[in-house]
């Protein structure tokens, strides 16, 4: 284990030696940054090398400054205000980070962060495409229409009280099936129904790009040069008639719509991390399979040192992280409502994705294999073909 030397020589924060400006005195940069993929486990890594005595935490540990917030040099002091000041970082070896998921499919992100803070450590995780695409239909999508149901119901404890004041929990529980089967379990878009959508959209959109890489995932799911990734969901049902000939309403609208519309593209890698290799320098890009993170299948020991791998990227001294990973052991996971018993959900919720939608998937990864990379991702990390 040779860690690597300090981003910007050890000296993250601005000194009077090395400020190129006033403004900037005192504050300091991230000397890593966590770009994603989201739903890969981004929280739980953030959270392991905290442990590291040597790593001090960020305000928030996920800004989206430079994909959302960047608007010019002038903006980049109010960013480093998140992070430990000089007093508190010091130019000992301490360092600070933050993990962003929206960063990895944001090319503007990757050219900003290589001017603003050269050096800097990216760490990429990269998960199973298909599993991280389900993970974010069922987060993005379900979890966040099932928020809305709870948050009219049992999250607000006024109207839990209330309620139980005068029916009582029996009476309170059945308010809250009734409320949630309002929303008929056939108003949902089916996950395959997103997914073949997607498939027909991204190949249109890479269709005569070549090998383009930059600003793909811009053009194609942020709407640049008129491409409009809403068309997509034009092919899926918006009604449905019952058997009675009621009509059914969909419900598409969540507050993750974008995330949604890109489930499957946000798992293209390849394309997303050449673009952050050419603005920062190779050796500073470090991918990570999330199956490496997975204390339930490799234990404790195998993770921690597999973080300690990262910190020793970063540039930290050796660091028994088997502790750490034992007790976080593993964040945002899964969500579960907790009301499958009384309603259906748990079929949108369960765990693995059909073989048959699986395999539909990987053909479409390793057709478009230049923007996926998927021979190169699935053998790194062992991701079945079947
Ligand atoms: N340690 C570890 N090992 C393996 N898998 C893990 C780990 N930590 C989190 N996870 C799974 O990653 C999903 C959450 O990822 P993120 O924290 O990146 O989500 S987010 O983008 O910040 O919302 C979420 O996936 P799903 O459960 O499939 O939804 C987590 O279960």
């Amino acid at each position: 284990r040779t860690p690597l030397s300090l981003p910007y020589d050890g000296r993250p924060c601005y000194e009077p030696a090395n400020t190129p400006s006033a403004e900037l005195l005192g504050l300091c940069r991230p000397s890593f940054l966590i770009i994603g993929a989201g739903k890969s486990g981004t929280s739980s890594l953030y959270s392991y090398l905290q442990r590291h005595p040597m790593v001090l935490p960020a305000r928030s540990k996920q800004t989206h400054f430079w994909r959302y917030d960047y608007s010019g040099p002038g903006s980049v002091p109010g960013y480093y205000g998140n992070f430990p000041n000089a007093t508190q970082l010091g130019s000992g070896g301490r360092v600070t980070g933050e993990a962003s998921p929206g960063y990895l499919p944001s090319s503007e992100s990757a050219s900003r962060t290589g001017e603003h803070l050269k050096g800097v450590r990216i760490i990429v995780l990269v998960r199973d495409p298909v599993e991280r695409a389900y993970s974010s239909y069922k987060y993005n999508y379900v979890n966040a229409i099932l928020g809305d149901v709870r948050a009219r119901g049992v999250r607000s404890r006024r109207r839990r009280r209330e309620r139980e004041a005068k029916v009582g929990i029996d009476g309170h529980m059945e308010a809250i099936n009734a409320e949630l089967e309002e929303v008929d379990k056939r108003r949902l878009v089916t996950f395959e129904e997103f997914v073949d959508a997607e498939m027909d959209y991204i190949r249109k959109c890479m269709q005569g790009r070549g090998g383009e890489r930059e600003g793909v995932m811009e053009r194609c799911f942020e709407g640049r040069d008129g491409e409009d990734p809403s068309e997509q969901w034009k092919s899926i049902p918006k009604t449905l008639v019952d058997e009675r000939g009621v009509r059914i309403d969909r419900i598409f609208d969540t507050n993750g719509n974008h995330l949604v519309r890109s489930m499957l593209a946000r798992g293209m890698y390849s394309s997303q991390v050449d673009v952050w290799r050419r603005h920062h320098r190779e050796e500073n890009v470090h991918v990570m399979c999330t199956s490496d993170l997975d204390v339930r299948e490799m234990g404790a020991d195998i993770v921690g040192e597999k973080i300690d791998e990262v910190a020793a990227f970063i540039g930290l001294e050796k660091f028994d992280f088997e502790p750490a990973v034992g007790a976080i052991g593993v964040l945002n996971h899964g969500s579960k409502p907790g009301y499958e018993r009384a309603t259906a959900w748990d079929e949108y919720w369960k765990d693995d994705v059909d073989p048959n939608l699986r395999a539909k998937i990987v053909s479409f990864f390793k057709e478009l294999e230049v923007w996926t990379g998927w021979n190169e991702y699935s053998a790194l990390c062992g991701w079945s073909a079947a």
